[in-house]
């Protein structure tokens, strides 16, 4: 039986709209499904967990990367595949995955039945499942996430978020520990924290990230100017940010960060707190279809 866990309001809208013709090719193929729609954020964890126990073949979650983290987040460490048939507005996890974005192509891929395990990283109670971040990175997700116009954007929302951001936000100092060994770092933009290369509707802020080989990838970018920071946004869409001065990639196992003042932390686009953070790779802790 496979579970699909369905984001209606993901997307604009398009979660609902994907979910009618998947379940039209469902019945077509006569393959066995149940179907839940979630009515509230966090809602699809909860629900999740609460069928873990059940013969499940997999649970598909249609939505966007903030509907993955929450799926996610329930199946890690269950052995029970993750599905995933994009309808969000980013769809970062479909690209990084290699899932196709057409829905009926998601679809059979979910049902060629063919498992890959992925790493995961733990942040407090949470997993991080693509990418994450603290800082410039977690307001503009927040802004995202508050505006309704930007949700009609699309993939160009994070540019409208980060227009938005921009004129608020005070670069931090920030003490990062990556596998035990210190830096701090003066007025920090942003940490991105990265299982996957891109984030934010395509960007490669992480290009050397892979999400199973047992490492974090790390991107500050630190000591620029409002003006510098404009200048150097473009090139982060194709990852060609990461030989300017001002940007420092690292990998690690276990990351501390700690900042003053504290930044919002986002996870997969979710915000999920404030720094301090600890972070620790979790390898092969999820199967994805
Ligand atoms: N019924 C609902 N009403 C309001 N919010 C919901 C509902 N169901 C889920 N959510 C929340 O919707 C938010 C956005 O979901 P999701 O990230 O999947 O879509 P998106 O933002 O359009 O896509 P992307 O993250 O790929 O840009 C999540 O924070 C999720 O918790």
């Amino acid at each position: 039986m496979y579970v699909f866990i369905v984001n209606p309001v993901s997307g604009n809208g398009r979660g609902r709209r994907v979910w009618s013709r998947v379940e039209g090719w469902l019945i077509q193929k006569q393959t066995p499904y149940e179907v839940y729609f979630t009515s509230a954020p966090s809602q699809a964890t909860e629900l999740v967990r609460s069928m873990i126990r059940r013969d499940i073949e997999a649970v598909v979650a249609v939505g966007g990367d903030g509907t993955v983290h929450e799926v996610g987040n329930a199946l890690v460490d269950t052995g029970i595949p993750l599905g995933y048939i994009p309808a969000g507005s980013g769809n970062d996890f479909a690209q990084a995955q290699g899932i196709p974005l057409h829905p009926k192509q998601a679809l059979y891929r979910v049902l060629r039945n063919k498992i890959q395990p992925m790493d995961t990283a733990r942040i407090g109670t949470r997993s991080l499942i693509g990418f994450g971040g603290i800082g410039f990175d977690g307001q503009v997700a927040k802004a995202v996430n508050q505006s309704s116009i930007s949700r009609r954007l699309g993939r160009f929302a994070y540019l409208l978020g980060f227009l938005q951001t921009l004129k608020q936000y005070r670069p931090a100092q920030v003490t990062l520990i990556t596998d035990g060994i210190e830096q701090v770092f003066d007025r920090v933009w942003l940490v991105a924290i990265c299982n996957q290369p891109n984030y934010g509707g395509g960007m490669q802020i992480c290009p050397e990230a892979r999400s199973d080989d047992g490492l974090l990838n790390l991107c500050c970018v630190h000591g620029l100017s409002r003006a510098g920071l404009i200048k150097l946004f473009p090139s982060v869409y194709k990852g060609r940010h990461t030989s300017h001065p001002s940007v420092l990639l690292l990998e690690g196992r276990r990351i501390t960060l700690r900042s003053d003042p504290p930044l919002v932390i986002h996870s997969d686009g979710e915000i999920i707190g404030e720094t301090p953070l600890s972070i620790e790779i979790r390898p092969r802790s999820l199967t994805v279809l």
